[in-house]
């Protein structure tokens, strides 16, 4: 058997061993390839090492939205489509920002600040301006791991605002960027296979804001305010145009259902997906292509006021052929959602119910009482059906036979 040793040089195509301490898997080759010397000492030795035999090629999932708009609910849901929970790296960082689970890698974009909070402050830039982040790097490490190998991501630390040491990422089944920028620099997108937009309006996110930033972290209405405010020209110039480029977008507005409602509780949700992306077929509602509006409250759907409706149909978005599905209210009563996906098509589950018991599941997660829940866990299952695909097509087997 072949050994792997931290300064080879060879690429070996035989099996090799773990080395020693490494946290390396078996069946890795490894070449080391110090990328220190061009970062900045903040960097901590950034690297990418190179990796053959027979390694994973993961899927490359990019989630895209501002800061406090529900990625990390997201990505729980995503992860427990694929049955585990994720965590952190074992023995890192506790302020890693990482989360590993036996399928998924999901990393935060945060991480590729090229400017901490103090660097940031003296230039007068903020997180969202391409300027105070590193696209070169989140290239060449995302590449890297779409081919295999594994990387030493830095660590963007929220609770200190420095560059942490850097940690060492393994290729996933599926790895996932999320966070400010995964669409931004075309280099990247091009590497994802599939993209999301959470677009929340600004109503939304205020209250959304007021609710955790004042009971959960204690700051005042008037600070809440005053950084959406500064945040906001960054956010237009850079962080919003990324949705013209997502495969599906989540767009999360005030009910239409209250006259003048701006309590911002009862949400209309659209679920916008792109016509034409392969391997992705858009969910609809009773009758494919058709516009429906539907209002299932009665008989099988407890509704108390304002009620629930649903549409569907074709659209564009940015010039693009696209379907869209709409659930503006709430459920009273999260298991009768069952008669809701029953009306449903499309929605790669692999028995009937999955929507719904996913969703009973993960009850006490924000929005799993409305739209955002229901579709966001739309798109995980999506995600896991566009993975199987992606790899009985690269095995040359029937997908049925990649169902993981
Ligand atoms: N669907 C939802 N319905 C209601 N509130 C929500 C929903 N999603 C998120 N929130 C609110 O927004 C907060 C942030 O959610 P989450 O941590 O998932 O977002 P995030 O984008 O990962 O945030 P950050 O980037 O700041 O870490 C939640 O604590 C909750 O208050
Ligand atoms: O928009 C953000 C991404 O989530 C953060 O504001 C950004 O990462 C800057 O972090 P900090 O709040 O630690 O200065």
């Amino acid at each position: 058997m072949a050994f792997c040793s931290p300064h080879s040089t060879t690429s070996l195509s035989s099996p090799c061993t773990t080395i020693p301490n490494s946290g390396f898997r078996q069946n890795q080759v490894i070449l080391f390839t110090t990328r220190s010397s061009r970062r900045s000492n903040t960097r901590h030795g950034a690297r990418t090492f190179q990796v053959s035999c027979a390694v994973e090629q993961p899927i490359v999932i990019g989630l895209a939205a501002d800061s406090g708009c529900g990625k990390s609910t997201f990505m729980r849901r995503l992860t427990s489509v694929f049955g585990g929970a994720a965590e952190p790296p074992k023995g890192g960082n506790p302020d890693s920002n990482t989360l590993i689970s036996d399928t998924t890698t999901v990393i935060c974009l945060d991480d590729y600040h090229s400017l901490d909070r103090t660097g940031r402050k003296e230039k007068g830039v903020t997180a969202l301006d391409p300027k105070a982040n590193d696209f070169d790097l989140m290239y060449e490490q995302v590449k890297a791991i779409k081919e295999g190998k594994a990387i030493e991501k830095p660590i963007y630390n929220h609770v200190t605002g420095l560059l942490d040491p850097a940690e060492l990422i393994q290729p996933p089944k599926i790895f996932v960027i999320e966070g400010l920028h995964p669409m931004y620099d075309e280099r990247v997108r091009e590497l994802l296979d599939f993209s999301i937009y959470l677009d929340i309006s600004n109503e939304v996110k205020f209250a959304w804001k007021i609710q955790r930033d004042m009971a959960e972290r204690g700051h005042s209405l008037e600070s809440i305010k005053a950084s959406i405010e500064a945040r906001k020209p960054d956010f237009d110039a850079f962080i919003d145009p990324q949705k013209q480029y997502a495969d599906a977008v989540i767009e999360v507005l005030p009910t239409q259902l209250i006259p003048d409602d701006n309590e911002g509780k009862v949400l209309r949700v659209k679920l916008i997906m792109k016509e034409g992306i392969k391997f992705f077929n858009p969910v609809y509602l009773f009758d494919e292509g058709s516009t429906i509006n539907w209002i299932p409250c009665g008989r099988k759907l407890t509704c108390s006021y304002p009620g629930i409706k649903f549409s569907y149909g074709p659209d564009t978005y940015f010039g693009q052929e696209v379907s869209v599905l709409e659930m503006d209210g709430q459920f009273d009563r999260l298991d009768e959602l069952i008669y809701v996906e029953s009306h449903l098509s499309n929605l790669s589950t692999k028995f009937y119910g999955e929507v719904t018991q996913q969703m009973l599941k993960h009850a006490d997660f924000p929005g799993s009482n409305n739209g955002t829940g229901l579709f966001q866990t739309i798109v995980g299952l999506k995600i896991r059906d566009l993975y199987e695909q992606i790899i009985a097509e690269r095995a040359g087997v029937p997908a049925e036979a990649a169902k993981v």
